[in-house]
C-alpha cells in the first residue's frame, strides 16, 4: 500500500523551494512573533534580574539584555532583525511597513535567519528536544491547532514561512556526539552552493525532505537508496545489501522520515502519539551514530520528528522518559528489551510502529544480541488485551503476521548460501538453519511472504575506491611492522583493528611511547569513555602541535567493536594487525575507510600462522570479482602484497624493542598489583594471613599460560629506575637519525617526506601503487 500519494511532486519544486526559502531575508514566523527589522531604538531590550548580592553594589543600578538579534549590514548600513510579538509588528511606524516589504521585496540578496536559534520576547516552553512549541494561552492553542489545516490548504507558502526548527538536542549533552557523522565536516551551505536536487526527483518524496536531503548536499541518491526508498515507501518488507559507506541509513532513514511527514500532514492530533519506527543496531557507538545521522536530516525540516537513542551505558530512567515521547527509536538490544519489557504503557505502544529496521543483521547472530533481538519481535507480536488471536493452532502454516509494520533488514554483507536464496536463485536447503541469518529472518515475521531482496552490489562486496594491501611478517614482528607502516603514513588518519582486548591494551601505550597519538576502543571501557575515545579520534590533528614530527593523525585502536557501521569521517587507512575471523568482519573492518565518494586503502599484517586464513578470506571476498570478470582468480583477487624494505624495518628494531619493554612491564606491575589487591581482600574476608612465601604460591600457577605468568612476572620484578633508563634510552632513539642504507635522514624527525622519498624503491614504490 503506497502511502503520501497526494505529496507528490518533482525535485525540481523541492529545489525552487529551497531556494526561496534559503535565499532572502525571510520573515521567520512562530506561533507568537515574527522577525522584522528594528530601529536601533525600539529593539525589545529586557531587564536582567541583578542577583541579591549585588542589590548594594555602587551604581548597579540596572542591567538590560538582549537575544535573538541578528545584525544585518545592507551595504555600510547596519540594521537589526528582531523577534516582534505578532500583530505589533502591524502597528509599527510606516517606515517600518516598507522596511518589511523591503524584506519580502529582497528576498533572494540576504542569507541568514535559518540558523537563528530560536528566539522569543516572550519565551514559550519546549518540550524537551521537541521543536513543536508548546501554546502559552488557549488562543494560541487554538491557533496552533489550526495551523495544520491551513498547512494543507496552501503547503508551500506556509512551508516557507514557518521557521527552520533549531537542531534537535542530542539527549544527553555528554552525548553531544556530533561524533558519528560526516556530515559534520559539510562546511555551512552558501546560497549561490545549493545543491540540484533533481534527481532525487523519481523517488517522489515531499519537497520538505527534498529540501532538507538539499542541505546535506546529497544531491542524488546513492543507488542503495534509489533502489529501496521506493520500495519502502510502497509498503514493502526489505532487505538490503550494500557496500560499507554506501547510505543504507537513509535508505532506511528517509521512507521513515516521510512517513512521518505523511502522517503529521493528516493530523490526527487527538490520537494517541506513538513511535512510527524502531531501529536494532549492533554496536552503542551504531545506535548514535544513526540517531545523529537521522537528526542531521530533519534539522532542514520545518518540523521534525522527535529521534532518540536507547543504549547501555546510559541511566535506564532518562531514556524511558524520552522513550515515552520519542517517534524513531534507535537501539541495541539489550538495552531495547531491559527498558520496554518493563514498562507496558511504552510496549504497548512501541507495538503499533510501522516500522522495525535491523541494522547489520547478520552481526545480530553473532553477538548473542539475538535472544533479546528475538524478546524483542516476540512482544511486538504479541496480542494485547481485547485482540484476538489470528493464529490457527491446526495449521502448518507460519501464522499470518498480525502486525501492520514493515520490517526493513539491512547489511553489507549476508550469509552467500542465504543470498541466493534470497534471489530465487538456490534450489537447496539452508545448511545450519537454526543458526543461520535465515531463522533470523524468519523470527522477524515479515509482513510480506517474499520480501523484496535488494542487493546494490551483486558482484564486489568491497567499496569502490578501496585498495587493499598484505604485509607478510614473522609473528613476533607484527609491532614492528605496525610501527612502519603508521610512520611512513603520518598524515593519514589510521584505524588499527585487533581480535582482542589485551591487544588494543598493549598496542596503545605501546605506539604512544613511540610518539604516536594512539586511542583505545573497545568494548570493556565505559561507555562515556568509548564516546570519547571516538569524539577524540574524529578531531582535528593539532597543526604543528609537535614541531619536528610529522606522526600527527590520530591513531584509533580497536577491537570489532570499531568494525561495523561507523561512519567515521577521514579515515584513510585501516590495518588489521590480525587477520580478522571471517570474511565478513573484513568486509566491514575494511569498510571504515573508503566511504561515501572517498577513497581508502587497508592494509593485513599477516604472520605465518595466519597465511592460510588470509589466503582463503581473500578468496571468498573477492571470488565472485574474478568470477564475473572472467579473468584468472589469482590475477584479481585485488589484494596487493607490499614489500616493505628489511633494511628500514630493521633501523625501526630497537626503538621498537624498548617500547615493547616498558609497555610490558608496565602492564604487567598494574596487573600484579591489582592481582595482589584481590588476593588480599579475599584473604582478608576469609580471615586467613598469608605471609609473603604462601602469598608468592597462591599468586603463581603451573599449568596452562603459566610461562606467561612467570614473564609478567619477570616483568614486575624490573625495577622502577630500569624503566626510567629505557624510556630515556627511547627517547633518544626518537631523535636520533634512522640510516636506511641510501642517506641519513630523520625517522621520526622533519625530514620524514623525504625519508620516504629516498627509500621509494621498494616499500614506497608498491605503496604508491596503493594510492598513499
Ligand atoms: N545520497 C548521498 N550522497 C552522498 N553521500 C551520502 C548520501 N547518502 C549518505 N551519504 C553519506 O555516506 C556516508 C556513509 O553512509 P552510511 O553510514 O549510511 O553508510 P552505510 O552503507 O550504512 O555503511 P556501513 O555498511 O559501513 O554501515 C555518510 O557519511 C553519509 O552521510
Amino acid at each position: 500500500m503506497a502511502f503520501d500519494k497526494k505529496r507528490k511532486h518533482s525535485g525540481e519544486q523541492a529545489q525552487a523551494k529551497r531556494s526561496q526559502s534559503k535565499g532572502g531575508p525571510k520573515r521567520q514566523k512562530t506561533q507568537n512573533t515574527e522577525k522584522h527589522f528594528v530601529p536601533v531604538d525600539e529593539l525589545p531590550w529586557q531587564t536582567v534580574e541583578v542577583p541579591e548580592m549585588f542589590d548594594d553594589a555602587e551604581g548597579f543600578y540596572g542591567l538590560e539584555e538582549i537575544q535573538g538579534v541578528d545584525v544585518v549590514r545592507e551595504g555600510d548600513v547596519v540594521k537589526f532583525v528582531a523577534a516582534v510579538p505578532k500583530g505589533k509588528a502591524g502597528k509599527k511606524k510606516d517606515d517600518k511597513k516598507a522596511e518589511d516589504q523591503k524584506m519580502e521585496d529582497n528576498e533572494d540578496e540576504f542569507e541568514g535567519f535559518d540558523d537563528t536559534p530560536e528566539e522569543e520576547s516572550t519565551p514559550v516552553e519546549t518540550k524537551a528536544g521537541d521543536q513543536k512549541k508548546e501554546p502559552k494561552t488557549k488562543k494560541d492553542a487554538k491557533d496552533q491547532k489550526k495551523e495544520p489545516k491551513e498547512a494543507k490548504k496552501d503547503g508551500k507558502k506556509d512551508a516557507k514561512k514557518q521557521k527552520k526548527p533549531a537542531p534537535q538536542p542530542t539527549e544527553d549533552p555528554e552525548l553531544e556526539s556530533n561524533l558519528f557523522t560526516s556530515l559534520d565536516t559539510l562546511p555551512d551551505i552558501e546560497p549561490e552552493e545549493d545543491v540540484d536536487t533533481s534527481e532525487w526527483a523519481p523517488l517522489e518524496l515531499s519537497p520538505d525532505l527534498v529540501a532538507a536531503i538539499g542541505n546535506l548536499r546529497f544531491g542524488k541518491p546513492t543507488p542503495i537508496q534509489a533502489r529501496a526508498i521506493p520500495e519502502i515507501i510502497n509498503g514493502h518488507d526489505v532487505i538490503g545489501k550494500a557496500s560499507t559507506g554506501s547510505g543504507k541509513t537513509l535508505a532506511f532513514g528517509i521512507p521513515i522520515v516521510e512517513k512521518w511527514l505523511a502522517k503529521q500532514a493528516e493530523g490526527k492530533e487527538d490520537e494517541k502519539k506513538h513511535p512510527i519506527a524502531m531501529i536494532l543496531s549492533p554496536t552503542r557507538e551504531l545506535a548514535h551514530q544513526i540517531s545523529d545521522h537521522l537528526k542531521k536530516l530533519c534539522d532542514g525540516l520545518t518540523e521534525s520528528p522527535y529521534i532518540c537513542s536507547v543504549t547501555g551505558g546510559l541511566a535506564i530512567q532518562k531514556q524511558l522518559r524520552q522513550l515515552e515521547k520519542a517517534d524513531i527509536i534507535i537501539g541495541t538490544p539489550g538495552r531495547l528489551w531491559e527498558v520496554i519489557s518493563t514498562e507496558i504503557a511504552v510496549m504497548n505502544s512501541i507495538r503499533q510502529i510501522d516500522f522495525l529496521v535491523v541494522d547489520e543483521a547478520d552481526r545480530l547472530l553473532k553477538d548473542g544480541q539475538f535472544k533479546e533481538a528475538e524478546d524483542i519481535i516476540k512482544a511486538l507480536d504479541r496480542t494485547r488485551p481485547g485482540e484476538e488471536a489470528e493464529e490457527d493452532s491446526d495449521s502448518d502454516e507460519e501464522p499470518t503476521p498480525k502486525h501492520n509494520r514493515q520490517t526493513l533488514v539491512f547489511s553489507a554483507t549476508f550469509n552467500k548460501a542465504l543470498q541466493q536464496k534470497l534471489a530465487g536463485k538456490a534450489r537447496y536447503n539452508l545448511m545450519g538453519e537454526a543458526e543461520s541469518l535465515e531463522h533470523l529472518l524468519k523470527k522477524l515475521n515479515f509482513r510480506e511472504a517474499k520480501p523484496k531482496f535488494i542487493d546494490a552490489n551483486p558482484v564486489s562486496q568491497m567499496a569502490d575506491k578501496l585498495k587493499e594491501g598484505l604485509i607478510h611478517c614473522g609473528d613476533l614482528e607484527k609491532d614492528l611492522y605496525l610501527y612502519a607502516v603508521l610512520l611512513l603514513q603520518p598524515t593519514r588518519r589510521a584505524l588499527v583493528f585487533t581480535n582482542a582486548i589485551n591487544t588494543v591494551r598493549r598496542l596503545t601505550p605501546f605506539l604512544q611511547n613511540l610518539g604516536l597519538p594512539a586511542i583505545s576502543l573497545h568494548s570493556d571501557m565505559e561507555q562515556k569513555a568509548r564516546l570519547r575515545s571516538l569524539e577524540k579520534f574524529k578531531a582535528d590533528p593539532p597543526k604543528n602541535a609537535n614541531p619536528g614530527s610529522s606522526v600527527q593523525a590520530p591513531i584509533l585502536v580497536a577491537t570489532d567493536v570499531a568494525a561495523r557501521g561507523l561512519d567515521i569521517p577521514n579515515v584513510d587507512l585501516v590495518i588489521h594487525y590480525h587477520v580478522p575471523r571471517s570474511a565478513d568482519d573484513y568486509v566491514h573492518r575494511s569498510g571504515r575507510t573508503a566511504r561515501a565518494t572517498q577513497s581508502g586503502v587497508s592494509i593485513m599484517l599477516c604472520g605465518p600462522k595466519e597465511d592460510i586464513p588470509t589466503q582463503r578470506l581473500i578468496t571468498k571476498v573477492h571470488a565472485s570479482t574474478a568470477a564475473s570478470s572472467g579473468k584468472p582468480k589469482k590475477d584479481l583477487l585485488g589484494v596487493q602484497t607490499i614489500d616493505i624494505d628489511r633494511r628500514l624495518v630493521s633501523h625501526l628494531k630497537p626503538r621498537v624493542t624498548l617500547s615493547k619493554k616498558i609497555t610490558e612491564t608496565t602492564i604487567a606491575k598494574e596487573k600484579g598489583a591489582k592481582e595482589d589487591d584481590w588476593l588480599k581482600n579475599a584473604a582478608e574476608e576469609l580471615g586467613i594471613e598469608l605471609d609473603e612465601d604462601e602469598f608468592e604460591k597462591v599468586g603463581s600457577w603451573k599449568g596452562k599460560g603459566s610461562g606467561k605468568k612467570q614473564q609478567e612476572k619477570q616483568a614486575r620484578a624490573v625495577g622502577k629506575q630500569e624503566v626510567q633508563k629505557w624510556r630515556w634510552e627511547l627517547k633518544e632513539l626518537l631523535k636520533r637519525r634512522v640510516n636506511t642504507g641510501v642517506s641519513e635522514r630523520y625517522l621520526n624527525g622533519v625530514d620524514v617526506e623525504g625519508l620516504l622519498r629516498g627509500v621509494r624503491s621498494e616499500f614506497l614504490g608498491q605503496v604508491e601503487g596503493l594510492g598513499l
